[in-house]
């Protein structure tokens, strides 16, 4: 949450040419608001939600922005390591850097206890984050231009 995802995905889709998919984005055209699936239905409804949403996205030819929570589906990261064609980019940012970034809200996760809570569920996925990784990249202290350059270079060099 609030590594920079959807903003940076928007713009590498932009320079690649290719199709932008935000599973977020769709989750609320056909569901509503991320925190009233959250209210209404709870965490796991939505995680069963986002699943459908990551399953058909990752499998289209486009960057695709998972939601920070989509690693926690079994399937999901089973499709992460075994689906061929696709490139797992980690975006990583520090408590520092990311708490501005989430004055914005809308992360029901977040609702209450703010960076804290933040560096807590980093602690948990960390090491499947790191894991699914093909390429890692830092953001907290870098202009988005600056990310998606070194993302493109960096996919260059893996072909
Ligand atoms: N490299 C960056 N530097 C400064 N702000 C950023 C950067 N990347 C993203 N942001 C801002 O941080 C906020 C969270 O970004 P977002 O793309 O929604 O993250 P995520 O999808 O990983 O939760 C947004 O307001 C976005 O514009
Ligand atoms: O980390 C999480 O569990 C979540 C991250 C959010 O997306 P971003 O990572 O794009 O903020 C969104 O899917 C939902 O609030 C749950
Ligand atoms: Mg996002």
């Amino acid at each position: 949450m609030g590594a920079g995802k959807s903003r940076i995905g928007h713009r590498l889709a932009s320079e690649l040419g290719l199709p932008f998919v935000d599973t977020d984005q769709r989750i609320v055209a056909g569901h509503g608001p991320i925190p009233e699936i959250f209210a209404r239905d709870g965490e796991h409804e939505f995680r069963r939600i986002e699943r459908e949403a990551v399953a058909a996205a990752i499998r289209e030819q486009a960057v695709v922005a998972l939601g920070g929570g989509a690693v926690l589906h079994p399937d999901t990261r089973t499709d992460l390591e075994t689906l061929q064609a696709v490139t797992v980019v980690l975006l990583r940012v520090d408590a520092d850097a990311v708490e501005a970034r989430l004055a914005g809200g809308g992360r029901p996760l977040l609702e209450q206890g703010g960076i804290e809570r933040w560096t807590q569920i980093l602690a948990e996925r960390e090491p499947v984050y790191t894991a699914l990784a093909d390429i890692d990249v830092d953001t907290s202290r870098r202009p988005v231009a600056r990310i998606v350059e070194d993302i493109t270079g960096r996919l260059g060099a893996s072909e």
